[in-house]
């Protein structure tokens, strides 16, 4: 396939107006005169022919880019979400596993309905096998080095876009993991980590306070306290990756962060890979964005008594929407055998 501009040239040969932006079908090695010529009809069919544009107009196709398929991606997992609910951590370890290789570049997976040629190459180049000739893998603890690699990234945005879900749903064999934090608290690690790297560039304009964040709606960069409603992003992610199939993995933030082990164990299980052995250290990554950001002032937090009334506020919100009984709902439907009391039994982090 192709994706091409028709524009008309006036005078001098100016490029005058862009009159349409179309995809076609064509074998990927279709000489340019028939690729014209579909061209042309395709845009007779819009009303753009010769007669009807002024005269010394002309057609003219350009930057035409070949394209690809949603189904010729090969990625086997994606840890597509929630920012700020320990994938970092989950990419780090996952990295350092003899049976997996993991994308450096973040996968965002933002294209369109049908990708180009050109962005399915790129991605494909972090899979190159020189990028990973230095690795070591000789760990003796391992026993066996296998020799099929599972293929995976990280692009922790996917599970809040429906379209991407969706497109992304088409890549054969892809499996998710999701890891989920309680909302409350992981709207405040948004909003924090947010704020630091806004103060932190010069460019960066008014921020609004957490509280006004949460009472009166006020949102920068992707911080807003409409996404709190994890819930419904993660129907979304069900919808596109059954669990039933063996396409979901939910993971607690939680269970990361009391019985790391354990979530690892699940994660391997998950996506059919040996269990990291005993004596593996299992580390945290992104945890040190506190001492990062130190020399910028104080975390906003919920906890104190002055933003008591948003955190209540917040906690009302996400009530209404029985947010914490749906996130357990669909933690335990993903085949979980263990739901944080924090989700469970609506417990904030303040307590
Ligand atoms: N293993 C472990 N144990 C405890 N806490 C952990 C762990 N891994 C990550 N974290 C905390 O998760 C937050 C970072 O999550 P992410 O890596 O998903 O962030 S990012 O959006 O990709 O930047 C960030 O949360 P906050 O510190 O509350 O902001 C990390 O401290």
């Amino acid at each position: 396939g192709s994706l091409c501009h028709v524009v008309r040239r006036g005078k001098r040969g100016r490029v005058v107006t862009e009159l349409s932006r179309t995809g076609f079908c064509a074998p990927a090695r279709c000489p340019d005169d028939h690729a014209a010529t579909a061209v042309t009809r395709i845009a007779a069919r819009q009303g753009l022919t010769l007669e009807a544009l002024p005269p010394r107009s002309e057609i003219e196709m350009r930057n035409v880019r070949p394209l690809a398929r949603w189904e010729d991606v090969k990625l086997d997992f994606l840890i597509a979400g929630f920012a700020r609910s320990g994938t970092h951590s989950v990419r780090g370890n996952l990295l350092r596993h003899p049976e997996v290789r993991i994308a450096e570049d973040e996968l965002t997976f933002n294209w369109g309905y049908l990708p180009l040629s050109s962005q399915v190459r790129s991605y494909a180049s972090n899979f190159r096998d020189e990028l990973f000739e230095n690795a070591n893998f000789s760990d003796a603890s391992w026993g066996r080095v296998p020799v099929r690699h599972l293929w995976g990234g990280k692009g922790e945005g996917v599970a809040l876009s429906p379209r991407v879900l969706r497109l992304a749903s088409r890549i054969p064999g892809l499996r998710l993991i999701v890891m989920v934090r309680e909302p409350v608290e992981w709207l405040e690690s948004l909003y924090n980590l947010r704020r630091f790297e806004c103060l932190r560039d010069e460019r960066c304009g008014d921020i609004p306070s957490l509280e006004d964040v949460v009472l009166k709606g006020a949102h920068f960069e992707d911080v807003n306290v409409k996404d709190a409603h994890l819930a419904s992003a993660l129907d979304s992610v069900v919808a596109h990756f059954p669990p039933s199939q063996g396409r979901l993995l939910l993971v607690e933030f939680e269970l990361l962060k009391t019985r790391p082990r354990e979530a690892f164990d699940r994660i391997c299980a998950f996506l059919g890979i040996s269990a990291f052995p005993h004596d593996f250290e299992i580390r945290k990554y992104a945890t040190e964005d506190r001492d990062r950001y130190g020399n910028l002032g104080p975390r906003a937090t919920l906890c104190t008594k002055e933003l008591n009334p948003a955190l209540e506020a917040l906690r009302e919100r996400l009530a209404r929407s029985n947010e914490h009984a749906r996130l357990a709902r669909l933690i335990a439907e993903a085949g979980s055998p263990w739901v944080s009391r924090r989700i469970l039994l609506n417990q904030s982090h303040c307590k």
